[in-house]
């Protein structure tokens, strides 16, 4: 490893950190970490968590890179190191960065972000939160239940479900006799009915003591419904960053096991009761309890079984993995895909074991369910009756899919607010997507029904592709003027690019095709491995903007306005305060934009692209009408992102700027990128000669022009320019001419080789 420049460094993890066992989702294993003070998220990949978690602040980082070489056989390079570290210090996952994300916030030492389901209610379907206080509610239980979380305890309820089970098996015939006649009882019918709900309210408030005996936190407890079906809900946060697999299992596991040893007060009422309707009421809830419970048990989703399964075996998303593994593995045997070779053996082994599972079982059920239908019901109704509840049951479950495939369209393709879809029709003004863009609808915790999976933010990949931008021979014309001609390069991830080039070259339309929002007529462009048009939500969440005419709520406080920024991102105001003072206005917090300096205006903007950690950020001409000093100031705060691995694509008129902030630069012109290199390479393609000045009183043209190696030679401003080629041997004959003071010497930059350059085209 050559750890950039700090290789006997020795960073340390944050010990605070929640962090789960790795889950596989699709074909990638994820570790799943948590900032337990602002409550964000992230997943890792298994060669950023294993360099996370080296980094104890015992071993150096030429150590640690050491390790990743044995593990990984392959070491990281220095840009890999920077961006990597970057990143974990970036989102505040080593110690001493909490300081810079978290430090004065409030959510530093408040409660945690609350989770709540989201979504508008219908007569249809919807939510209701029951419970005000959902924490302080499940607080109180933990706090009375205690005596059950002993071992004599559990050990004794085991035993006796263990036993009334085995009974009830035994005894199975007698308690299908028993709902018969349950079945001729309306009254005992509907109090076993109302059993049978409570039964499952108390199923949740099983899963979020569990939940929060292993350290979660229960954040909503309700009601839902989607009609005809209403039960309760409870929702549990932290369930994957609990460290063991097996508390995540007991919470997943509590439910159907607190419905089981709410059975056993009934089971010996009706094992003595005398025969009549109390036994056979008894008998008809402890069969329906039990058959309620067990089902819960079945490895499908939305079931607890799914659940517990999943956190068994670690791997998220059971089904839709085992679908997508299978879709492929079918893809690749017809040539339209790349097959299962990307997945690892692990991953193949259960998907296949899963998918050949569920199928089996699902369609057992539907030949059980067809058979019973067709059969008992069909001798006892005709055949039209025999077949209703399995058309039904097929209708909804189309219904169902279809609704599922309709929100999942929803979700891909809503614009955000404010986005009125017609970019091309005039030169539009161009709003911070910080502001306009959607946040996530609200993400509910990780309970144990079927709400939305909390969004997590992949870090990258050390290995992931190297470039964040490729433009493909791109075009783009305004009737007969192309504004874009042709134009073909790449950012690479990490690095701080310039795109130069005089008014009306193509800049901005260019820009604007890798944000979205204009259409490239031809080529094809790529941000972030996915393609920004059409409209992309998910990626414009990874983007963040700074523009010239950034909108701002200019009545509120630039805190206020960040916050108002953080929220439409769904986050919480630790963000707002995290960028504010990134951008070292941690002091103006309480000021109103409208009286905000120039430069501070600036920082906001910057600020307001920042809010939402994104992983490619964009800057329009940053420090454009700020005077010399807050242009400097400003350059600093740009070096500081650029040092944290950030990815910046910067255009800019000026060309110190460039120099002294890009990696690369592209200069354009009449819409074609006419140079790109690094600032030193054009200045050094330009082979311009040196300049040595001297005071027109010191020395005259002449005398200047009979100097050896001498060039050319004018008078400027008083100044006697002489340029040469040989500056070296020119200096040592004017100081003899003028004296040591007298000297001073300008060497070619940016601006010398963006004039050359810029100037040959016209
Ligand atoms: N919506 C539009 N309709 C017609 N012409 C346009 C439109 N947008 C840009 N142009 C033209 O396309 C060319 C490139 O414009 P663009 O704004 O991309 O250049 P730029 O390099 O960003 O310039 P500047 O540095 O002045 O912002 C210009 O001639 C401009 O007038």
């Amino acid at each position: 490893m050559r750890a950039p420049g700090m290789p006997e460094s020795r960073p340390r993890r944050r010990p605070d950190l929640l962090v789960g066992p790795a889950v596989l989702r699709g074909a990638a294993e994820l570790h799943p970490v948590k900032d337990p003070v602002n409550g964000r998220r992230f997943e890792l990949r298994a060669k950023e968590f294993f360099v996370l978690d080296h980094l104890d602040g015992e071993r150096t980082l030429a150590e640690v890179g050491d390790a990743y070489a044995g593990r990984f056989g392959a070491r990281l390079g220095e840009a890999q190191w920077r961006q990597l570290l970057g990143l974990l210090y970036g989102r505040g996952l080593l110690a001493g960065a909490e300081g810079a994300a978290q430090a004065g916030s409030p959510g530093a030492s408040g409660p945690r972000p609350k989770g709540a389901l989201s979504g508008r209610s219908t007569v249809l379907s919807g939510h209701v939160r029951m419970v005000s206080d959902a924490g302080a509610l499940i607080e109180h239980l933990h706090r009375r239940t205690a005596f059950a979380r002993t071992p004599f305890f559990l050990g004794t309820v085991l035993l006796l479900v263990c036993a009334m089970m085995i009974h009830l098996a035994a005894e199975f015939g007698t308690l299908v006799d028993d709902m018969n006649q349950l079945a001729h009882q309306p009254v005992l019918l509907m109090a076993a009915g109302v059993g049978l709900w409570v039964s499952m309210a108390l199923h949740e408030l099983a899963h979020g003591l569990v939940g929060r005996a292993f350290g979660g936190t229960v954040t909503e407890i309700g009601l839902r419904w989607r009609l005809p079906v209403t039960y309760m809900y409870c929702l549990v946060q932290d369930v994957p960053f609990f460290a063991r697999r097996r508390h995540q299992m007991a919470t997943a596991a509590a439910g159907p096991a607190m419905n089981l040893a709410l059975l056993l007060p009934l089971w010996p009422l009706w094992a003595w009761a005398p025969a009549g309707a109390p036994h056979s009421a008894l008998g008809g809830a402890l069969l329906v309890g039990l058959v309620f419970a067990l089902a819960n048990l079945a490895p499908l989703p939305p079931l607890d079984g799914y659940k517990l399964l999943g956190y068994g075996l670690g791997v998220e998303r059971l089904a839709a993995g085992s679908r997508g593994y299978l879709a492929a593995a079918v893809a690749g045997r017809f040539g339209r895909g790349p097959g299962t070779g990307g997945y690892p053996p692990r991953a193949r082994a259960v998907y296949r074991a899963y998918g050949l599972a569920a199928g089996a079982l699902t369609t057992g059920a539907a030949a059980l369910l067809l058979l019973w239908a067709t059969r008992t019901l069909a001798e006892r109704y005709g055949t039209a009756g025999g077949w209703a509840p399995v058309l039904l049951l097929l209708a909804a479950v189309v219904l169902w899919r279809l609704g599922l495939a309709a929100r999942a369209r929803r979700l891909q393709h809503t614009p955000p607010d404010g986005d009125e879809g017609t970019r091309d029709s005039a030169h539009p003004p161009r709003t911070a997507p910080a502001v306009t863009a959607r946040p996530p609808r609200g993400t509910a915790g990780d309970d144990h029904h079927p709400a939305r999976e909390p969004r997590e933010q992949v870090m990258t990949p050390v290995e992931q592709a190297a470039e964040a931008v490729v433009i493909d021979d791109v075009r783009k014309s305004y009737g007969d003027l192309k504004a874009v001609d042709g134009v073909s390069l790449t950012v690479r991830r990490g690095e701080f690019f310039g795109i130069l080039g005089p008014n009306g070259a193509g800049k901005t339309t260019l820009i604007e095709m890798v944000e979205g929002l204009r259409r490239a007529d031809g080529g094809s462009v790529s941000v972030l491995g996915s393609s920004p048009w059409p409209r992309n939500t998910e990626l414009l969440r990874r983007l963040g903007v700074q523009t010239q005419a950034s909108a701002f709520f200019t009545r509120l406080s630039a805190l206020e306005h960040l916050r108002t920024v953080a929220t439409l991102y769904g986050l919480g105001p630790e963000a707002a305060d995290r960028a504010l003072r990134e951008v070292g206005l941690g002091e103006q917090g309480g000021t109103r934009v409208d009286d905000l300096s120039g430069g501070q205006r600036q920082r906001l903007a910057i600020a307001t692209a920042l809010v939402h950690e994104p992983e490619l950020i964009m800057l329009d001409e940053p420090t454009a009408a700020l005077d010399p000093e807050a242009r400097r100031s400003l350059w600093s705060l740009l070096r500081g992102l650029k040092s944290q691995g950030r990815t910046i694509v910067h255009t800019t008129h000026h060309l110190d700027e460039a120099e002294a902030l890009c990696d690369r630069v592209a200069i354009m012109s009449h819409g074609r990128v006419i140079a790109l290199d690094t600032p030193a390479n054009l200045v050094r393609s330009l082979k311009a000669p040196t300049r040595v000045l001297v005071p027109a009183d010191r020395i005259t043209v002449e005398r200047a022009l009979a100097i050896d190696g001498v060039d050319r030679a004018e008078v400027d401003n008083g100044e006697v320019v002489m340029e040469t080629r040989v500056a070296g041997q020119v200096i040592v004959a004017v100081n003899e001419i003028a004296g040591p003071d007298a000297v001073q010497t300008r060497t070619a930059t940016l601006e010398d080789a963006y004039l050359a350059l810029t100037g040959s085209e016209h």
